[in-house]
C-alpha cells in the first residue's frame, strides 16, 4: 500500500465534496473511484466523477433531498442536490458470473476493499477520500508510474466476470499509452473468444476509443496479438489489413466517423458493402451515410485528386475526414487543396440551385422521373461550372 495525498483537486471533485461530506457525516464511508481518480493522478482532464459508498441505496436516498434511482438494482443512485448529478454506488462484492457479462446477483457490502478487489485493473482500483488522500490497495500507483495495465488479482477471473474488460485493456493501452503486463495479456489471449458473448454496442464503444486514443498502434497491436479482433463483427478476412493499420496509425483518429472510415477504406469496402458492415456494428444510420461518402472520397484520394463533382458529393467536413484517412493510408496531404476546392464550388448543396422541380414544371417539364433526372443534370453542370447558377439560364438549358 502506498501513500499519496493530492493537494489540489480539480474543480469537479471540489464541487462533489459536499456529497461525500454529507455521507460521511452520517457515519458511512464515501470515496471517489474509477477513471476520474486515475486520470487526475495522470494529470489528465476528467469528465465525470464516480462515488462509491458503504451506505446502502436506501440509506443514501434518506440523506439527500433529490435523488433518482438510475440503477438501484446495482446500487446506483443519482444525487441531484448539488447541481450536477452525482452517481453514487454502494460497495459491491464479488459474486458468481455465469454469462461473462453481469453478476448473477449483486451483493452490497460495507467494505471498500471488497469493492475494489472486483474492479478490472489496478489503475482503476484506486479510491480517493474527500480530502484528496488516495487509497491504493493493489499497487495501482506503481502501475500508473510504470505505465502498466494489470488486472486486479487473478486476470482470468476478472475477464470471466466481464469479458468486455479485455477490450477495455486494449483501449486503455491506446488511450493512456500503457503496456499490458504479460500475465494479463496472456489471460486476454486465452479468453479472447469470450468477447463474442458481449453486446456489440459495448465492444463498439471500446473499439472507437481505441482508434481515437493517443497511441492506437499500441492498442491495435495488442488487439491483434491476443486474437480479440477475431471476435469482432465483420473483421474476419481482414487480419493483414488490421496488422498493416497497427503499423501505420501513429496518432488517434479525430472522430468516430474518421475511425470507421479508416476501417472501411483499409478493408476496401465499396458503398454497398459499408452498410452491412456498419449495421453489424449497430451504428446509427447517419454514420452509414457519412462513412459511405468519406470512404468513396478517400479511395479516390489514394489514386488522384478529386473532381469538383466528387468534392461536392463528399461535402464540407466529410472532406477533411476523407483526407485524414487517405493520408494515413499513404496518399499525399490534400487538405488545403480540398478546402479551396470546396470553398470555390459554385454551389455547396442542392438547396442553393437556382431552380426547383416546381420551377421546371412551370416551365413546361412534365412531372415524373425525367424531372428528377433534369434537376440532377443541372446540379451537376452547375457544380462543374458548365452552367451559371441562374434560373433563366438553367431553364433555357433544359428547354
Ligand atoms: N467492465 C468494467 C467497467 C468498469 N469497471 C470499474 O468501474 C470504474 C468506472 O467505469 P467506467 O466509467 O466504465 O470506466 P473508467 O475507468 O472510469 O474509464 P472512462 O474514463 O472511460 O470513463 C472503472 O474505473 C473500474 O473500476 C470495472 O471494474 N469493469
Ligand atoms: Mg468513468
Amino acid at each position: 500500500m502506498n501513500n499519496l495525498k493530492l493537494e489540489h483537486l480539480p474543480q469537479e471533485f471540489e464541487l462533489a465534496r459536499p456529497v461525500l461530506q454529507t455521507i460521511e457525516a452520517a457515519g458511512y464511508e464515501a470515496y471517489f473511484v474509477g477513471g476520474s481518480v486515475r486520470d487526475t493522478i495522470l494529470g489528465k482532464k476528467i469528465h465525470d466523477v464516480d462515488i462509491a459508498t458503504s451506505a446502502y441505496p436506501e440509506e443514501v436516498k434518506r440523506l439527500f433531498k433529490r435523488t433518482v434511482d438510475t440503477g438501484i438494482e446495482h446500487g446506483t443512485v443519482m444525487i441531484l442536490d448539488h447541481g450536477t448529478g452525482y452517481e453514487t454506488t454502494t460497495f459491491r462484492s464479488e459474486s458468481t458470473y455465469t454469462d461473462y457479462r453481469r453478476p448473477d446477483q449483486v451483493t452490497f457490502v460495507r467494505s471498500l476493499a471488497e469493492d475494489l478487489k472486483r474492479r478490472d485493473f489496478t489503475i482503476n482500483a484506486l479510491a480517493m477520500k474527500e480530502n484528496g488522500e488516495v487509497i491504493d490497495l493493489f499497487d495501482g500507483l506503481a502501475d500508473l508510474s510504470a505505465k502498466q495495465l494489470r488486472a486486479v488479482g487473478d486476470p482470468e477471473q476478472r475477464f470471466h466476470e466481464d469479458a468486455l474488460r479485455m477490450m477495455r485493456a486494449v483501449r486503455f493501452a491506446s488511450q493512456l499509452d500503457f503496456t499490458i503486463v504479460p500475465a494479463t495479456l496472456t489471460a486476454i489471449a486465452d479468453h479472447a473468444s469470450l468477447l463474442a458473448k458481449i453486446a456489440v454496442e459495448r465492444t463498439q464503444v471500446e473499439l472507437l476509443k481505441l482508434l481515437q486514443g493517443q497511441t492506437p498502434k499500441r492498442g491495435l497491436a495488442a488487439f491483434m496479438t491476443t486474437g480479440l479482433w477475431q471476435y469482432c463483427p465483420e473483421f474476419s478476412g481482414h487480419e493483414a489489413s488490421l496488422n498493416d493499420l497497427s503499423e501505420r496509425l501513429s496518432t488517434g483518429m479525430s472522430s468516430e466517423t474518421a475511425a470507421w472510415s479508416l476501417l472501411t477504406t483499409q478493408f476496401s469496402l465499396d458503398a454497398s458493402q459499408i452498410s452491412p458492415f456498419l449495421k453489424a456494428w449497430k451504428t446509427a444510420n447517419q454514420m452509414i451515410t457519412d462513412v459511405q461518402a468519406t470512404t468513396t472520397a478517400a479511395r479516390l484520394l489514394l489514386e488522384r485528386e478529386l473532381q469538383p463533382w466528387e468534392v461536392y458529393q463528399c461535402g464540407g467536413e466529410r472532406l477533411t475526414i476523407a483526407n485524414e484517412v487517405a493520408l494515413i493510408l499513404g496518399a499525399p496531404d490534400r487538405g488545403s487543396q480540398l478546402a479551396t476546392q470546396w470553398a470555390d464550388l459554385p454551389i455547396q448543396s442542392k438547396k442553393e440551385l437556382a431552380v426547383t422541380g416546381r420551377d421546371l414544371m412551370q416551365a413546361g417539364v412534365q412531372p415524373g422521373p425525367q424531372l428528377g433526372q433534369d434537376l440532377q443534370t443541372l446540379e451537376q453542370r452547375v457544380v462543374c461550372g458548365e452552367l451559371t447558377n441562374d434560373a433563366s439560364q438553367l431553364i433555357a438549358a433544359i428547354q
